[in-house]
């Protein structure tokens, strides 16, 4: 049995994780983390989640969370992330981190602790993103400098980072099929008198409103004809679910930083 402490429980993924641990064979909720001061300190985590009593209660203890489980599931903020990394590494448990927004310092501390502890990032874990990557850098390549790439995401209206994580990593993916280096041709929505387009850009827009969980563009527009590829998610299930496959399949790895590409054997 693998027991998984999961830090952000109250958020709008903390619930989902809290069902889709509830739902998978052989694993099985440890620890429930709230914010220090939360209004749910206290209650069932499973009662929180819809999911019936789990004998869970919620707390507000990263270290203690650590202690009692086997591996940590991370769907904070990037405030919170700094504690949280430093209790998997103090209890030297694996971590699974889908947090975004997080700064370059943060992911360097990532890489760090990634060679004391498992641990597996990715700013998106459906397994329908993780090949949109794939399609992406294909597309790419074989599209070349000819094409002008834009991504275009849309997110529900509490969303608090832009461009999401998710569009950031296909800027990546496409950047490095091209050669390029994304800091340099990143271009982060549009206004006034812009000039014409440099060739070289990649170009990022984001849309916020309403409930819209979660979609990904990466358009790829030349001369007579224009590619889109297009991920929509319609749950958040489909994340909660990855994130605890990746969790129980993150137990079993040597310390090293992996992502949702090695979860799902698709690294050849
Ligand atoms: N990798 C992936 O597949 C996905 C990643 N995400 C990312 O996951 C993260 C969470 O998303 P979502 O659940 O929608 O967001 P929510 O705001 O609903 O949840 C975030 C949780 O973190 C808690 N939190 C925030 N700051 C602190 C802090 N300083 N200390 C302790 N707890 C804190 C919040 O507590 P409180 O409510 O009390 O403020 C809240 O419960 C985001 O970064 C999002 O982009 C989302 C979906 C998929
Ligand atoms: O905040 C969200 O909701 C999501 N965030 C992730 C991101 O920033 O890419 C993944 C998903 O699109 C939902």
């Amino acid at each position: 049995m693998t027991r998984i402490g999961i830090l952000g429980a109250g958020g709008r993924m903390g619930r989902e994780l809290i069902q889709a641990v509830a739902a998978r064979p052989g694993a099985e909720l440890a620890a429930a983390v709230v914010r220090p001061g939360s209004a749910m300190l206290g209650r069932d985590a499973g009662e929180l989640a819809g999911t019936g009593t789990l004998g869970v209660t919620l707390g507000d203890d990263p270290a203690a969370a650590a202690a009692a489980s086997d591996v940590l599931i991370d769907f904070t903020l990037p405030a919170a992330f700094d504690t949280n990394l430093a209790a998997a590494r103090a209890a030297r448990v694996p971590i699974t981190v889908g947090t975004t927004g997080l700064d370059g310092r943060q992911l360097g501390a990532l890489e760090t602790a990634a060679r004391e502890i498992p641990v597996v990032f990715a700013p998106n874990y459906s397994s329908g993103v993780t090949l949109a990557c794939r399609l992406a850098a294909l597309a790419a390549r074989a599209l070349g400098d000819e094409f002008d790439v834009e991504i275009i995401e849309a997110h529900h209206r509490h969303k608090v980072d832009a461009p999401s994580g998710t569009a950031r990593r296909l800027g990546e993916v496409v950047a490095g099929a091209l050669g390029r280096d994304l800091d340099a041709v990143a271009c982060y929505g549009r206004e006034g008198h812009t000039g014409a387009r440099d060739a070289q850009t990649i170009g990022f827009q984001s849309i916020r409103g309403g409930d819209i969980v979660g979609e990904h563009t990466v358009l790829f527009a030349g001369e007579g004809e224009r590619i889109e590829i297009t991920h929509r998610a319609s749950s958040r299930r489909t994340f909660a679910g990855g994130a605890v496959r990746a969790a129980c399949w993150l137990v079993a790895q040597p310390p090293g930083r992996y992502g949702m590409e090695e979860v799902l054997g698709l690294t050849d």
